[in-house]
């Protein structure tokens, strides 16, 4: 038995050594990689290079779960590519991500699970300071929550495209567990904090179990839990990762109203990406409303080049009281494509100030397509 076993840990061993070798060999080609994108950049521009990729780890991610043999599971070996290919973006360049924090977020577990351990990551307070920090250029990157599944639209997020830059590079797709965590007992809590989006999603749970109790909202999960672990009868609605980070007791877990519950992220940054074979693009648009029927006229637009909508919202424009900005999300179209260029042409005959706030590739889990 104990021959056996350590035959079996040489063989690990001498895999483990060609796994080594192998991951390096792909890592120098990941420096070329980085090498050669600077070499085509206009020099004074080298430190806008792009070593994030969403539509090529996308193939990659396709690739490894078309080819995986097992035994290992798809999950698994996805894990282990996420990290390697995080390695590889820190190789190419130092990369620091943007995301509402502080940690045990699900902006910073969207984050992770984006982008990996090993590029550096930036706590910000507000989702308002993440779009800051990319515009300013102190981070190249940012994640931010765009719509819950339960709850709909993140309004700071919506209000802060409509003024900002940035544009959206990519997106990705967050299962989301609440949990009811504090260092009393349910019967004994007099206040739950939590972020308002957070709050809306837990509305039968808070009705059965907490009425009446005053809920105050915070810019983000993880805060509600930081606040709640100074207070002795105070409990936070967030992530179950918040239990062990803050010092807080599991009371309820799973208190979403839906089990399916899911929150869309977007990555966020200067520049947008080429196109894959399977895009979406985000529009923004302010209609005239002298003329009338001109929303109408200007969703016509996409269905006369048979562009399926997959999102449609609106926001005050901020500018003058009653004008509406909408926003317009297509699927099977990049921003830089010829029918886009179509869409944006013929939207101006009806709307006003029309831009497109992103494209990128198509992450739609399966079971929502
Ligand atoms: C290597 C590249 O850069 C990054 C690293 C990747 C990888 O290691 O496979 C894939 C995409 C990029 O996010 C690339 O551009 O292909």
């Amino acid at each position: 038995m104990s021959l056996n076993l350590d035959t079996l840990r040489l063989q690990i061993d001498s895999l483990d050594h060609k796994l080594i070798a192998l991951l390096n060999e792909r890592a120098q080609v990941s420096l070329d990689i980085g090498a050669a994108k600077k070499d085509a950049m206009d020099p004074q521009d080298e430190d806008n290079t792009h070593v994030y990729i969403p539509g090529r780890e996308k193939q990659v991610f396709e690739k490894v779960t078309r080819l995986n043999p097992g035994p290992l599971a798809p999950e698994s070996l996805c894990a282990i590519y996420r990290e390697i290919m995080s390695a590889s973006i820190a190789l190419q360049k130092d990369v620091m991500v943007a995301y509402l924090g502080p940690v045990g977020s699900f902006s910073h577990d969207a984050s992770i699970k984006r982008f990996g351990d090993s590029v550096q990551y930036a706590s910000q307070g507000s989702i308002a300071d993440v779009f800051d920090a990319v515009e300013r250029g102190r981070c190249q990157y940012g994640v931010v929550p765009f719509e819950n599944s339960i709850a709909g639209s993140v309004v700071p997020t919506l209000d802060k495209f409509v003024k900002s830059k940035v544009k959206i590079r990519a997106e990705t797709y967050l299962p989301v567990h609440h949990y009811l965590l504090s260092k009393t007992t349910t019967e004994a809590i007099r206040r739950v904090y939590s972020h308002p989006v957070a709050l809306a999603q837990c509305q039968t749970f808070l009705n059965e179990h907490l009425k009446g109790i005053e809920l105050v909202p915070c810019a983000s999960t993880s805060e509600a839990a930081q606040l709640a672990s100074k207070e002795k009868f105070a409990a936070a609605i967030c992530s179950q990762v918040c239990a062990e980070i803050y010092g807080l007791d599991i009371l309820h877990a799973n208190i979403e109203d839906q089990q399916d519950n899911t929150t869309r992220f977007f990555i966020i940054s200067d520049a947008w990406d080429a196109p894959t074979s399977s895009d979406k693009t985000l529009l923004m648009f302010t209609v005239d409303h002298r003329l009338p029927g001109a929303l109408c006229d200007g969703l016509k637009v996409f269905k006369d080049h048979s562009l399926n909508l997959t999102k449609i919202d609106s926001r005050p424009s901020l500018l003058r009281p009653w004008h509406y900005v909408f926003f317009v999300e297509c699927a099977g179209v990049h921003g830089d494509s010829e029918v886009m260029n179509k869409v944006i042409a013929e939207l101006h005959k009806f709307c006003l100030d029309v831009k497109i706030v992103g494209t990128y590739p198509d992450q739609r889990p399966q079971d929502l397509n």
